[in-house]
């Protein structure tokens, strides 16, 4: 059996960032710039008023008093020139005339016909956004990954259109006798495929597209013919049929298949019977079918390898750190990702509390957690107080 650790980086040596498309802005959220992309004018793009006001060229003084000789607004500025004595009505975002440098904010104003006077008690501010204050042409938005707030930033810079990588189309394949699909009727023998749906939730989540297929009967044959249905995915992940039982055929029908395997087998509880390799040249990933197991291998590896290949770096989950709230008995030679719930303090780290129950069959435990509670292999019983690592999850 390999380490977690060791895993990880056989699955990332798997996968490589996909190939990279150029979409509308509107498709880019959650997608990994792949080239950095230049502004194409300043932003602002003239001086700008921040407020509501007047325009005015004159020091600005109490009971000063202005003749208003014009109105610029967003989107339609004063051509003219604001001299002294004079003022332009002016509003937010619009042009700020020539020869003014300061807006006076209207509630600091008296106005009466065509004049102003300015009233005591008059702020400081010029109330002037400058010429690419934001940003100049030719500034850089260099490859990250696009949040909304960049989808903003990428629209005032008037690009409509971005490079990024493709998003990476993901199989997954149930395997068992024993599934049916939720709202179907199950035999007295048979259960309802469930882990195939937080895998899906997940993909999507990271910016994967899923692709469920048809739940693969434990015959060779059905293996054989869903695997061949998955082999255009960017990643083929399997569900079940990991472990050692007589109908536990994933191993033995992907390598019949050519699959050129990277492991089988790792320190980590759940999910010891994990695999990976590359079946016909695909990445895959063989998950065990515990439902609790599948999805803590996604989290640990599924959705790593999503992001990899998306073009983000090969880079482990983040580690975070807690406070034990219980003393918690030893790890055993398995790495330990226990289901725990997190409690977040005003000052200091969070709390942190396993659950009592860690059977990898526990859906309703998991779907109370909110951490995956690190214990090292070999590790040994903790007191309450011990500072943890986790996953948030
Ligand atoms: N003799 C041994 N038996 C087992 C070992 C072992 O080392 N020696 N390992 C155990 C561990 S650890 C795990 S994890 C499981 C993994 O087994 P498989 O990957 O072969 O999974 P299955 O046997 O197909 O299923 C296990 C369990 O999960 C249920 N299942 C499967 N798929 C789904 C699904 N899509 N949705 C919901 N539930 C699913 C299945 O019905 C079984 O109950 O093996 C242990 N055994
Ligand atoms: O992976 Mo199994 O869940 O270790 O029980």
């Amino acid at each position: 059996m390999i380490s977690v650790d060791e895993a990880l980086a056989r699955v990332f040596a798997l996968v490589s960032p996909l190939p990279v498309e150029t979409v509308p802005l509107r498709q880019a959220n959650g997608r990994i710039l792949a080239a950095p992309v230049t502004a194409l004018r300043d932003q602002p793009p003239f001086d700008a008023s921040a407020m509501d006001g007047y325009a005015i060229h004159d020091a600005a003084r109490p009971g000063l008093s202005l003749r208003v000789i014009g109105t610029a607004q967003a989107g339609k500025g004063f051509a003219g020139r604001v001299g002294p004595g004079e003022a332009v009505r002016i509003f937010t975002g619009a042009p700020v005339p020539e020869g003014a440098d300061r807006v006076v904010i209207q509630e600091d104003v008296t106005a009466a016909g065509d004049r102003i006077t300015l009233n005591p008690g008059l702020d400081e501010g010029r109330h002037i956004r400058p010429r690419g204050q934001d940003f100049r042409a030719g500034a850089e938005v260099t490859p990250r990954l696009l949040r909304p707030a960049d989808l903003a930033l990428l629209a005032s810079m008037n690009i409509a259109r971005v490079p990024v990588h493709r998003r990476p189309v993901i199989a997954l394949i149930a395997t068992g006798d024993e599934l049916v699909m939720p709202g179907e009727t199950p035999g007295p023998d048979q259960i309802i495929t469930s882990n195939t749906f937080a895998l899906a939730a997940m993909v999507e989540e990271a910016g994967g597209i899923a692709r469920m297929l048809p739940i693969a009967r434990d015959t060779e044959a059905d293996l054989r013919m869903v695997l061949r249905l998955a082999l255009d995915a960017d990643l083929v992940v399997t569900i079940g049929g990991a472990s050692v039982g007589d109908h536990d055929l994933v191993g033995r029908v992907a390598e019949a298949m050519g699959m050129d395997r990277a492991f089988y087998k790792i320190a980590m509880r759940p999910g010891k019977p994990l695999m990976a390799g590359l079946l016909q040249g695909v990445p895959m990933l063989g998950l065990p079918g515990n439902p609790v197991s599948a999805i803590v291998c996604a989290h640990l590896f599924l959705i790593p390898a999503l992001r990899h290949l998306a073009g983000q770096p090969a880079q482990a989950p983040a580690r975070l750190r807690a406070v034990l709230v219980s003393e918690t008995g030893p790890a055993g030679p398995r790495r330990h990702y226990m289901r725990a719930r997190l409690e977040p303090q005003t000052d200091g780290l969070p709390h942190i509390t396993p659950f009592g129950l860690q059977d990898s069959s526990l859906l309703g435990v998991l779907g109370g957690a909110d951490a995956l509670l690190i214990r090292p292999e070999g590790d040994g019983p903790l007191p309450a107080g011990s500072v943890v690592e986790y996953h948030p999850i």
